[in-house]
């Protein structure tokens, strides 16, 4: 059995304090506009080699990549402020959590492509990430029905 939409948004969800502790401990900024490009790009591309519209899984991955940024920007504060140990460790962000993040964008695109988009989504729960967020996210994976 394929992980579900929910799934594979909440896994991706889940690289962010790998992320954040990556940057956090090179001194990098949460934003890396580059790279949201790249991100963009891929998914657009293998929509459209699976024969989807491009556009909603593009204003999906954009709605993740926020909700990417605010969990690291919320860790990046637990660490300065001093309430969470900051990190010591974190797994190469190039050579292992961005092919991480690229294999789930692909999944998540083919799922899209096999119509296994649901009609309703909870919100993904995750340390760091506020509701807001989290509902503003779950509303934009429903607009992915609309993709093919
Ligand atoms: O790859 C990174 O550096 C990430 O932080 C992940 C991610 C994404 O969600 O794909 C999020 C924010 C960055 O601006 C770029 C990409």
């Amino acid at each position: 059995q394929e992980p579900a939409l929910a799934e594979l948004i909440t896994d991706r969800l889940a690289l962010m304090q790998d992320v954040a502790a990556w940057k956090y401990l090179h001194a990098l900024p949460v934003e890396d506009l580059p790279r949201e490009a790249a991100v963009l790009e891929a998914m657009a591309a293998q929509a459209t080699s699976l024969g989807l519209d491009p556009a909603p899984l593009v204003a999906f991955s954009a709605a993740q990549i926020d909700a990417a940024k605010a969990i690291q920007s919320c860790w990046f504060a637990r660490w300065t402020d001093g309430s969470f140990p900051a990190p010591t460790q974190a797994p190469d962000l190039a050579a292992v959590i961005r092919p991480e993040i690229l294999r789930i964008d692909a999944a998540l695109v083919a799922l899209v492509a096999a119509g296994q988009v649901p009609s309703t989504m909870p919100p993904p729960s995750l340390d760091c990430l506020a509701p807001q967020t989290a509902a503003t996210l779950a509303e934009a994976a429903l607009g992915l029905a609309g993709a093919g």
